[in-house]
């Protein structure tokens, strides 16, 4: 049984401030299958919160439900201490959210597109316009103004979804995947920019495969796999639970019982060998994801 807590750091915030999201006791099932298995968490303002967790483990649905998206859910979220599932659209005004895939307006420019993300916030023309056109320069968008979406690449459009969820200068920001598709520059612009927003006092709480980020930006990683909590604390914290050792190591510990340099072997040997289908079960079988779910104690 494996569990990482930030005990102390918790009790130090829950002796300052109320938590600004108090999620309870989260259950979330699509049909028969259960995705969210009780998660409890307190996220207190100005906390930076690296969500991370295998593909499937739950962060985008969980994320999804945290801004109001899936409704359908068990247990109890309140945000700033409204209540989730009476007041969705006062919630909804408090969080800026930039998911993972999103359909832009691709007809539209980006001015376009973002001057109507701010007429639905209800955000003052001249303010939002100005606001629109400094945000998409420092994005390296300074030349795209008025160009037609359908004519971006990915990581153009996914720095026109980033802005249109900051817009509205929101207290919390969820971010699903910020950096896909983003280059190397527009990367560490992001990495400054939650540092930055962090250092106003928002809230950030962001999903990433990208550990090495993580690491850096996070002060606080909540891992979660098969729709548990494996653990929860700073990346210093983690550290000296499992030994010091990357994020990545980290992560690659806590959620496969296998070796994954045995799952990647497998894979190009069958590849040399013309049989992909028996490689891909192969490689499933050397890394033997995810591990059994822990409960992390971090009450
Ligand atoms: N609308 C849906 N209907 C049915 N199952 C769903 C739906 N959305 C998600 N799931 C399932 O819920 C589980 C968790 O999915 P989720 O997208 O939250 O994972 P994730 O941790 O964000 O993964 P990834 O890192 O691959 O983005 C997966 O098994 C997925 O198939």
């Amino acid at each position: 049984m494996f569990s990482v807590c930030c005990k102390e750091r918790n009790f130090y915030l829950s002796g300052m401030m109320e938590p600004i999201i108090r999620i309870v006791q989260l259950s979330k099932s699509f049909g028969e299958k259960q995705v969210l298995k009780d998660i409890s968490l307190d996220i207190y303002p100005g906390q930076v919160i690296g969500y991370i967790g295998p593909n499937g483990a739950g962060k985008s649905t969980t994320v999804k439900i945290l801004c109001g998206l899936l409704p359908d859910f068990e247990g109890s979220i309140t945000v700033k201490g409204i209540d989730l599932r009476q007041e969705p659209m006062e919630v909804k005004k408090l969080v800026g959210y930039v998911p993972e895939l999103a359909d832009l307006y691709e007809v539209l420019t980006p001015v376009e597109f973002l001057e109507l993300i701010a007429g639905l916030h209800q955000l003052e023309p001249a303010m939002a316009a100005d606001r629109i056109q400094k945000m998409l320069v420092a994005f390296g968008l300074g030349a795209n103004l008025h160009q037609r979406m359908d004519t971006f690449s990915k990581g153009m459009r996914q720095k026109v979804l980033l802005i249109s969820g900051l817009l509205h200068d929101p207290d919390i920001i969820i971010l699903d995947e910020p950096l896909s598709g983003l280059d190397a520059n527009s990367v560490i612009i992001v990495k400054e920019l939650i540092s930055q927003l962090a250092a106003q006092g928002k809230t950030i709480f962001y999903c990433s495969h990208m550990m090495d980020v993580v690491e850096k930006v996070s002060d606080r990683i909540v891992l979660i796999n098969d729709g548990r909590i494996l653990a929860d604390g700073s990346f210093e914290e983690l550290q000296e639970s499992m030994g010091k050792s990357s994020l990545e190591n980290i992560f690659a510990q806590l959620t496969s019982t296998g070796s994954l340099g045995e799952a990647a072997t497998s894979l190009m040997a069958a590849f040399h060998s013309g049989n992909v289908a028996s490689a891909v079960a192969a490689a499933d079988a050397a890394a033997d994801s995810p591990a059994s779910p822990v409960k992390a104690d971090h009450e």
